[in-house]
């Protein structure tokens, strides 16, 4: 078992109308709780990667542990760098050993994001590696970035064909309203739909991406409340909605925000429940079970990958 691209995942999940979700790692039991989900449910899996988490870590850290849940688990895995924000992290990575990288060049004009997805496709498939990119702007915090809602911009279909067709690029993510961070909607939920189909349809066989797309669960928001959080408010991208996208033309759908409250959600809890305890083994591990239980259950009920490894 190894280190694999996208390529053939995507290729299954379109034609299987299912997606494959892309979780983001910082630590050793995240990693660990995802990828047991992932064994469990048989099904494919993709480990993510941001600047951010490259800075807590150091990026060695990482790619050896993902390397160890390779050897451990027996089940194949796509490493991805999220968000790569300029040629150099994307090159970094690819000789690093990554199989997948994103070049995000969504803050820039169309000819510029062209030209800089261009130069990173070139380079990564020169080694082997697929490339994701980004085109329109999703609203939310990423990497401490904040773009409101009324700087966001969904995807215009006929540019994100001539995209594709210029840059030669793998998959492409697209905004059709969700957004990163536990704040997507003030009000009802909404994504467009309607654009998604017209840009299924002018890109057929093409795996499209959905970033953004925790469903910030009611469960993990209440019980982080209860035991000492502040997230009033809190709301996500309904599963419903998910799956139905999941069915159509998208094929890699990204989740790290739920990850971050089921965890933390998990030992808010033991730390107020067990007021005495100080062992980080006692906290860290039942956060690790609530990763693998909260993941498990996207797999099978939402993205509908289980089983399709
Ligand atoms: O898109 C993401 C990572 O690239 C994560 O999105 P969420 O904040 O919705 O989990
Ligand atoms: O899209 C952003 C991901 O949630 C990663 O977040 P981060 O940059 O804080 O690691
Ligand atoms: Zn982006
Ligand atoms: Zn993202």
């Amino acid at each position: 078992m190894s280190l694999v691209t996208s390529k053939e995942m995507f290729k299954k999940a379109y034609e299987g109308h299912y997606a494959v979700g892309a979780f983001n790692v910082n630590n050793m039991e995240i990693i660990q709780g995802i990828v047991d989900a992932a064994k469990q449910e048989n099904a494919p899996v993709i480990l993510q990667v941001s600047a951010g988490a490259r800075k807590y870590a150091n990026p060695i850290y990482l790619r050896k542990l993902v390397e160890a849940a390779i050897e451990d688990s027996g089940i194949d895995i796509c490493l991805h760098l999220d968000h790569g924000e300029d040629f150099e992290i994307c090159k970094q990575c690819v000789d690093d050993g990554f199989t997948s990288v994103m070049i995000d060049g969504s803050k820039y004009s169309f000819e510029e994001n062209i030209a800089l997805t261009k130069k990173v496709v070139e380079y990564a498939h020169s080694k082997g590696v697929v490339v994701e990119a980004e085109l329109g702007k999703l609203a939310g915090v990423e990497d401490a970035v904040k773009v409101n809602a009324k700087d966001a911009t969904y995807t215009d279909p006929d540019q994100a064909r001539e995209f594709v067709e210029r840059t030669g690029v793998d998959s492409l993510a697209i905004a059709i309203g969700t957004s990163h961070g536990a704040y997507k909607f003030k009000g009802d939920p909404s994504l467009d739909f309607e654009r998604l189909e017209t840009i299924e349809k002018l890109l057929p066989n093409f795996p499209l991406v959905l970033h953004g797309s925790s469903s910030v669960p009611i469960e993990f928001v209440d019980l982080c409340n209860k035991y000492g959080g502040a997230i009033p408010g809190a709301a996500g991208v309904p599963e419903e909605m998910l799956k139905r996208a999941s069915q159509m033309g998208v094929c890699k759908i990204n989740i790290d925000t739920d990850l971050r409250l089921a965890m933390t959600a998990c030992i808010r809890q033991v730390l107020v429940e067990n007021p005495a305890e100080f062992d980080p083994r006692k906290y860290l591990g039942p956060g690790r079970v609530a990763i693998k239980d909260m993941v498990a259950h996207k797999m099978r009920d939402v993205l509908g990958c289980s089983g399709k490894r």
